[in-house]
C-alpha cells in the first residue's frame, strides 16, 4: 500500500453557505470551578500517588512491568493527606451494625443549602416519565389538569465526601475501604448526584422535596439517564451502587447461590476490559465477582430442576458481567439459552449509551435489553452526549416493558421513576483543555502539520500548539490509521526509542495485539498512538497530554468524545488539535461550534477573535450533510465503510 497516496486522496470542496449564530453562553463548567468537588481540587501535585496506573494495570493483567522508560500515567488524582485515617476492618466485622449507623445519620441537610449546592455545580435532575402526582391543593390548582411529574425537577441530597458513604448509605466497610484505596476522597459532580439517586432509598431525598418521591416505594429503585462530561468519573458512579445492591442482597440471604444480577454493556472490548478492571478493584475482598464476557465463554447457572448444582465447572458464574453487545450475542447457541442465562439480571447499565442505541448497535443492544425478563429490572444509561432521540428510545423501551408486565407483588402498578441527570452544559467538550483548529489545506499539509507536532524542536520555533507525548491521533478509517503509522514509523530517532514509540490500534488487529498496545500505551512505552474511533469512547488514559484529529470527527459528539481522552478528572494542560483540509471545510462548522462553546465556558472571548471569523466563514451544515458525514465520514477518505470499525469486534 502506498501510504502517502492513501493519505492524500481528495475530493471537491463544497460551496460556502450562510453563517449560523453561535449558541451558548458564558457559563463555567462546574469542573472548572475551584469550589467544585472535583478530583483536581484535591491537588494532584502535592500528594504522592497511592498507586501508580502502571502497578494497577500489571496487577489486573497479572503481568510484570517490564522496563518501561517513562510512566506518563503514574499520577493519580489523589490526595491521601486529605483523607481521614483509615481503619482496616476484618471481613467478619464488615457488615455489623451498618443499618443502625445509617439510620442514625440521615442527611438532615437544609433543603435550600442542598439545592444551592446542586445549582452551583450545574447539576440538574428531571423526572421524565409519568406518575401520579401527590401535591398540595394550591399546587394542584396551579397545575390544573396535569397528572404527571414529567419535566419536574428532583433534588437529591448531594454526597460530597466519600467518608459519608458508610454512615449515610450503609455501604459495607469493605466497599468503602476499596473506594478509599483508589485515593478517592471527594465525589466528582456526577457522583455527587448520581450516587444518592441510585443508592439512597427515595424516602431519604431532601426534606422539602420529598413530595416528588413520596409516592415511590422504598426499595423500588429508579431508572436513570446520565449525561456528564468525559473523564468526570461516571464509571464509579454506576459501579458503586451496583456493588452495594449485590452486597445488600447477600446480607439478606445468607446462602445465596451466585447468580448474575448485573449486566454492563459497552461498545468496545477496550472499554469492557477497563470497566471489568475497575470493577475488580472496587470489589476486591468483597466476594462479589465481575467478569468480561469473552468468545467461547459459557454463562448461566448449572442448577438442575431441583435446584442442585450439577458441578459443571466450565460454566462461568459471576455477579456482574461486562460485555460488548456483539460478544454477548455470539456466545449463546439460541435465544432461549441467552434468556435463561440472563434471567436474574435486575440491573442493566449501558455505558456510552448513545453509541449502544445508535443504529450500528441498536438492534443488538435493544435485543439484549428486551430479553432481560426480570420484572424488577432497573436500567441506567451513561454518556457525555445524548440526543433526544436516544432519550425517547430508552423511555419507550422502559414503558413498553412495563406495559407487558402484570402487576403483582414483584411488579408495582406504576413504572419506576425515570430520571435524567445532566451535569454542566449538555453535549459539550471539557473546557479545561486547549482546542486548536489548524487549516492545513491538503493531505500533504496535514502530514506536515502532524510532523511538526511530533518534533518539538521544530514546533518550538514555529508558531502553533506544542504537544507533549503521549498523545493519540485519530483517523477516519482503519486503512488510514495503518497508512499513517507506516508513514511515521521512522520519525522518532532510535536513541529516543525509535519505532517502538509509535503504534497503531484498530479493530482489524487480533485481540492479543490490541491488548498489547493498550498495556504498552498505559505504561508509557508508546508515545504516539494512532487509532480510529475505536478508542474515542470511554477509554481512560490518565496521562494523555494531547489528541490530534488527523481526520475530522464525524459529528460534534465524536469531537467531544475524542478530545475527552485528554483533560480527564479535571487535569489541566491537555491540547486538542484538529487538522483540516479543503475537503473538510463543508463539515467543520460542527467542530467549530463545540470549540466555541468550550472556549466561552473557559471565559475566552469570541467577539473579534479569529475564532469568530472562522465561525462566520464556515458554511452551515444541512441535516443531510450531517447524516452523510456521520454515516460515511468525509467521502474522499473512505475506502470501505466504517461500519465494522467502532464496534471493536
Ligand atoms: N472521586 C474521584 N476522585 C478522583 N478521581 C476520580 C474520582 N472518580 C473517578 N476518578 C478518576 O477519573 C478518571 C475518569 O473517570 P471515568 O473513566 O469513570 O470517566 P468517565 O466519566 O466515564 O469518562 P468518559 O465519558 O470518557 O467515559 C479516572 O482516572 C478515575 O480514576
Amino acid at each position: 500500500m502506498d501510504a502517502l497516496k492513501l493519505l492524500s486522496r481528495s475530493t471537491n470542496v463544497r460551496k460556502t453557505g450562510k453563517v449560523r449564530q453561535l449558541a451558548g453562553n458564558n457559563v463555567k463548567l462546574p469542573s472548572s470551578q475551584r469550589t467544585a468537588p472535583q478530583p483536581i481540587a484535591n491537588g494532584i501535585s502535592d500528594a504522592p500517588p497511592l498507586k501508580s496506573r502502571k502497578r494497577e494495570h500489571e496487577q489486573a493483567a497479572g503481568g510484570s512491568s517490564g522496563d518501561a522508560v517513562v510512566d506518563f500515567f503514574g499520577q493519580g488524582a489523589v490526595n491521601t493527606a486529605a483523607a481521614p485515617a483509615v481503619t482496616v476492618h476484618s471481613a467478619a466485622e464488615d457488615d455489623m451494625d451498618l443499618e443502625d449507623s445509617a439510620a442514625n445519620v440521615r442527611p438532615e441537610a437544609n433543603a435550600e443549602a442542598a439545592k444551592s449546592l446542586l445549582r452551583r455545580h450545574k447539576l440538574k435532575v428531571t423526572w421524565l416519565n409519568l406518575g401520579k402526582k401527590k401535591q398540595s391543593r394550591s399546587k394542584a390548582s396551579a397545575t390544573h389538569g396535569k397528572k404527571d411529574k414529567q419535566g419536574e425537577p428532583v433534588y437529591p441530597a448531594p454526597l460530597e465526601h466519600f467518608t459519608d458513604l458508610e454512615a449515610r448509605f450503609a455501604i459495607s466497610r469493605r466497599l468503602c475501604q476499596n473506594v478509599r484505596d483508589q485515593g478517592y476522597v471527594t465525589a466528582t459532580e456526577v457522583q455527587l448526584a448520581a450516587l444518592p439517586l441510585l443508592i439512597d432509598s427515595p424516602k431519604r431525598i431532601l426534606p422539602g422535596e420529598v413530595a416528588a418521591y413520596s409516592a415511590v416505594d422504598d426499595n423500588e429503585g429508579i431508572d436513570l439517564l446520565t449525561v456528564a462530561p468525559t473523564g468526570s468519573g461516571k464509571t464509579l458512579a454506576f459501579l458503586l451502587p451496583l456493588f452495594h445492591k449485590i452486597a445488600q442482597a447477600r446480607r439478606k440471604e445468607e446462602k445465596l447461590e451466585r447468580r448474575t444480577t448485573a449486566l454492563i454493556l459497552a461498545p468496545t472490548k477496550e472499554l469492557v476490559s477497563q470497566i471489568t478492571n475497575e470493577g475488580r478493584k472496587l470489589g476486591a475482598n468483597t466476594g462479589i465477582q465481575v467478569a468480561q464476557v469473552r468468545k467461547g465463554m459459557r454463562l448461566g447457572h448449572d442448577l438442575d430442576t431441583n435446584g442442585n448444582s450439577m458441578g459443571d465447572e466450565s460454566v462461568v458464574k459471576v455477579d456482574i458481567l461486562v460485555a460488548t453487545p456483539g460478544t454477548l450475542h455470539s456466545i449463546f447457541k439460541d435465544i432461549n439459552e441467552e434468556a435463561a442465562a440472563l434471567e436474574d439480571v435486575d440491573t442493566l447499565v449501558l455505558d456510552e449509551a448513545d453509541v449502544l442505541l445508535d443504529p450500528l448497535f441498536r438492534e443488538q443492544t435493544t435485543g439484549i435489553w428486551k430479553k432481560l425478563s426480570n420484572p424488577g429490572l432497573r436500567v441506567s444509561l451513561w454518556s457525555a452526549t445524548m440526543g433526544s432521540n436516544i432519550e425517547e428510545l430508552a423511555r419507550s423501551i422502559i414503558e413498553s416493558r412495563h406495559k407487558r408486565l402484570q402487576p403483582s407483588d414483584d411488579v408495582p402498578a406504576r413504572p419506576a421513576p425515570l430520571l435524567r441527570l445532566v451535569v454542566g452544559l449538555k453535549d459539550s467538550a471539557v473546557p479545561n483543555i486547549e482546542h486548536k483548529l489548524i487549516y492545513a489545506a491538503t493531505e500533504q499539509g496535514k502530514l506536515m502539520g502532524l510532523r511538526q507536532l511530533l518534533h518539538p524542536t521544530t514546533s518550538s520555533r514555529e508558531p502553533g500548539p506544542h504537544l507533549r507525548p503521549p498523545f493519540i491521533v485519530f483517523t477516519q478509517t482503519i486503512e488510514r490509521a495503518a497508512a499513517l503509522h507506516s508513514e511515521l514509523l521512522y520519525d522518532i530517532p532510535a536513541e529516543a526509542g525509535g519505532i517502538s514509540r509509535i503504534a497503531v490500534l484498530h479493530s482489524d488487529l487480533s485481540d492479543t495485539a490490541r491488548d498489547d498496545v493498550m498495556v504498552r500505551f498505559r505504561k508509557g512505552e508508546i508515545w504516539v498512538l494512532i487509532t480510529t474511533d475505536l478508542l474515542s469512547r470511554g477509554v481512560d488514559f490518565r496521562g494523555v497530554n494531547g489528541v490530534v484529529n488527523y481526520d475530522i470527527p464525524s459529528s460534534s459528539a465524536a469531537y467531544v468524545h475524542r478530545v475527552g481522552r485528554t483533560g480527564r478528572a479535571g487535569r489541566e494542560g491537555g491540547v486538542a488539535v484538529t487538522l483540516y483540509s479543503k475537503e473538510d471545510i463543508s463539515y467543520m462548522k460542527h467542530v467549530a461550534n463545540v470549540v466555541a462553546v468550550a472556549n466561552q465556558q473557559k471565559g475566552i472571548a469570541v467577539n473579534g477573535s479569529s475564532q469568530e471569523w472562522l465561525l462566520r466563514s464556515l458554511p452551515k451544515m444541512t441535516q443531510n450533510d450531517k447524516q452523510k458525514l456521520k454515516k460515511h465520514g468525509v467521502e474522499a477518505r473512505t475506502t470501505r465503510g466504517m461500519a465494522k470499525d467502532p464496534r471493536g469486534e
